[in-house]
């Protein structure tokens, strides 16, 4: 390889950007996207209390919390003579559409300056904060689920569920030390307008959220589970968030090593089969995972009565020949006398792929299908392999197809063109070269399996 070549080949890796190649789908990467958590619930909730108990656990993180209040619009002198009749809790009593700027510009990993809300004076003061982009945003506020521009932004939406009476005694006790009113106007302004507006948009947007928190900050189990959540969503490659049917196997120490063994032009043709056999295994009972099944309550020989499930009986496995014949033995033995079928698909490089050979069960297509293939590179013989199942009468729901590793390139293919059939890898790589060798991949399957390279 020369030294332009590694240097393109290099700086292809860095930026993730796939290579222009042959009217293949190389779509760039997009930027990593930060991940959205609303957080709405009536006045007193405990909102913001819950929102920094997120914050605290997750310290580990980027966070940036985002409060609707900062987007309330400044009152004039008219309105302000007029104050006890503004209603805060509408819709209106908001700049939303400034709100929805801002949130655009941190997703898309833009510093925003966020205006400076004083409950006292009931107008912006100074110039605002500059708020930076960050991995996790958090936007807090009343009205949050209320308008769906707003809510579209979001990757989880909370609603915080707190008894009205409790909500009133901590607003009193809040609005009488924090923002300079006395009870009377608490409760005059509660009763004029903050409890309708509860009633009419805000405890309607509850049907919004993905968790509803009772009881607030004192609910630690319903916390430590959204932390819990969050954390596997920041964890997850990016494709896996555009399409929920990509599944990664979750990654271990042990999977890394016997990645990394596989992957090194080094290793040995022995040692390859015997590690690539242990990630074949580890891909095939993960795919199996995905497949569905019925109750079954068992009695064990205690006497005692187990609640347990029995596997889906209509199956089959189809291997794209060659590579995908080094899967059979794992489907094999996790399987008992599963059916598999074979499809040869020739092509080279990006030209038209072409079906030489097939056998597949007669019964197919009563079947869920796991298509086996080690490594999804561009896609093309994939999107062959799929297209022939599907004229034979197979559910494109009931394909799950298994590989080794997957580059992305292959999975956009794939997945805008079957949105509902299942991948399962083990890894996906970075990109495709201009040969649509994976990158960084690990080189020729078939002939590093079956020991046919030179
Ligand atoms: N679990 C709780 N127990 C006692 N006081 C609480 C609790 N949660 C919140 N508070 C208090 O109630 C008031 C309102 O809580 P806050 O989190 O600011 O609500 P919100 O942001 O929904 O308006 C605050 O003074 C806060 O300290
Ligand atoms: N000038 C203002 C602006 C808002 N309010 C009240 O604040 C409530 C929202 O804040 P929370 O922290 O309680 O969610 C909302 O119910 C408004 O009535 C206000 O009193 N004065
Ligand atoms: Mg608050």
């Amino acid at each position: 390889m020369d030294s332009e070549t590694l240097s393109t080949l290099n700086s292809n890796i860095k930026n993730h950007s796939p290579v222009q190649s042959n009217g293949l789908i190389s779509a760039p990467d997009p930027p990593k996207q930060p991940f959205v958590i609303g957080v709405a619930g009536g006045t007193a909730s405990g909102k913001t209390t819950v929102c920094n108990m997120i914050i605290s656990q997750l310290h580990d993180q980027r966070v940036v919390l985002v409060n609707q209040d900062s987007f309330y619009h400044s009152l004039g002198d008219d309105t302000l003579a007029q104050v006890y009749d503004y209603n805060f809790d509408h819709p209106d009593a908001f700049n939303t559409e400034l709100l929805l700027s801002c949130m655009e510009k941190l997703k898309n990993g833009r510093a925003v300056n966020i205006p400076n809300y004083d409950f006292q004076t009931h107008k912006r003061i100074g110039p605002g904060w500059k708020v930076n982009p960050s991995d996790i945003i958090i936007l807090e506020g009343i009205l949050v689920l209320h308008d769906p521009r707003v809510r579209d932004l979001m990757n989880m939406k909370i609603f915080v569920d707190t008894d009205s009476d409790l909500r009133l005694a901590r607003r009193i006790q809040r609005d009488t030390v924090e923002r300079g009113r006395n009870i009377q106007n608490v409760l005059d302004q509660y009763a004029r307008s903050v409890k309708p507006s509860f009633e009419e948009f805000i405890l309607p947007s509850k049907k919004y959220a993905d968790v509803i928190i009772p009881r607030g900050g004192d609910n630690d189990v319903a916390i430590d589970l959204i932390i819990q959540h969050i954390r596997a969503k920041l964890g997850q490659h990016h494709l896996c968030k555009i399409y929920p049917n990509v599944s990664v196997i979750h990654s271990t120490f042990q999977m890394r090593g016997m990645h990394t063994l596989v992957r090194d032009v080094k290793t040995t043709k022995h040692d390859f089969v015997f590690y690539a056999d242990r990630l074949i295994r580890l891909v095939v009972e993960h795919g199996l995972g995905h497949l569905p099944f019925t109750e079954k309550q068992i009695t064990t020989p205690t006497g005692s009565i187990y609640p347990g499930v029995v596997f889906c009986k209509r199956l089959c496995g189809v291997s794209v020949i060659r590579s995908g014949e080094s899967m059979e033995n794992a489907l094999r033995a996790c399987c008992k006398g599963i059916k598999i079928g074979k499809i040869l698909i020739h092509g080279e490089g990006n030209n038209g792929r072409q079906l030489i050979y097939e056998k597949l069960p007669a019964d197919i297509s009563s079947r869920h299908v796991l298509l086996l293939d080690p490594v999804l590179a561009s896609g093309n013989s994939a999107v062959k392999a799929i297209n022939l199942l599907l004229s034979k009468g197979v559910v494109e729901s009931n394909i799950i197809f298994l590989n080794l590793i997957a580059a992305p390139q292959g999975i956009h293919v794939v997945c805008k063109k079957f949105p509902k059939l299942k991948i399962v890898t083990s890894e996906i790589d970075v990109t495709l070269d201009e040969d649509l060798s994976v990158i960084p991949g690990m080189g020729e399957f078939g002939d590093r399996y079956f020991g046919t390279n030179n």
